[in-house]
């Protein structure tokens, strides 16, 4: 795409968060801790996924995605590395993804997260108030390290399986999101389809923030 004929622009490289990809024009494995990936020989995107406190499914999304299954099991997170091979409006991605360890509002954010990131994911749980508190705290720290105002930027409400356990509204969501001029939605780890979602979200707002609207709504010039 970045290469292809029509009103694209070469890609600028801008900061992420929990995530890296790149674009390539043939499919590949994922790869679950892959550290050792050699970079695309093309141009090369990063994004981050954070998630704010522990627990939130920042991991069970991630390896849902990769993967393609439901981990039952907690086990706080490190640090994480994948890649993935993701087709979003007929463009395939490399998506490298780095699942990083949940945080609270005292964590010091890694300056790490900053650098050749282009996009990120914050995920709270819609059973936790205080992980939606604490996405909040983290997106503002986020900006400051940045430097930015406005990043590309995917807010998820994780666990919407848990009906009865529900404390969050989507609508509480939406507009939090909004006021980032972040997109936003709702998932649940156990349903692949959602998983999958929440990533291509994140990969369509780091297009859109390079200038490269989806298909439909690209206008190039006539001639
Ligand atoms: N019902 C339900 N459970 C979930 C969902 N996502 C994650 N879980 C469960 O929540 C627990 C924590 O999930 P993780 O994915 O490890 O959470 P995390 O945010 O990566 O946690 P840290 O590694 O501490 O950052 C696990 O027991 C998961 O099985 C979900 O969408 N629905």
């Amino acid at each position: 795409m970045l290469h292809s004929k029509g009103c694209r622009k070469p890609w600028q490289p801008m900061w992420m968060v929990n995530m890296t990809w790149s674009k390539k024009s043939t499919r590949q494995c994922s790869q679950r801790n892959d550290r050792t990936a050699r970079p695309s020989a093309s141009t090369t995107r990063k994004a981050s996924l954070e998630v704010e406190e522990g627990a939130v499914g920042k991991s069970s999304l991630t390896i849902q995605f990769v993967e393609g299954q439901f981990v039952d099991s907690y086990d706080p997170t490190i640090e994480n590395t994948f890649n993935k091979m993701v087709n979003v409006k007929g463009q395939d991605f490399n998506l490298q993804l780095v699942d990083t360890a949940g945080q609270d509002e005292y964590s010091i954010f890694p300056q790490s997260h900053s650098m050749d990131i282009h996009g990120y994911v914050l995920v709270y749980s819609v059973t936790s108030m205080k992980s939606f508190e604490v996405v909040q705290v983290l997106h503002d720290k986020l900006l400051d390290m940045v430097g930015k105002i406005q990043v590309p930027t995917v807010l998820v409400g994780n666990k919407k399986d848990l009906h009865m356990e529900r404390v969050i509204k989507p609508e509480e969501g939406k507009k939090l999101a909004d006021s980032w001029g972040a997109a936003f939605m709702e998932s649940s780890a156990k349903e692949n389809e959602t998983a999958v979602e929440v990533f291509k979200r994140i990969i369509l707002e780091m297009e859109k923030a390079d200038g490269n609207a989806p298909p439909e709504e690209k206008k190039c010039a006539v001639m």
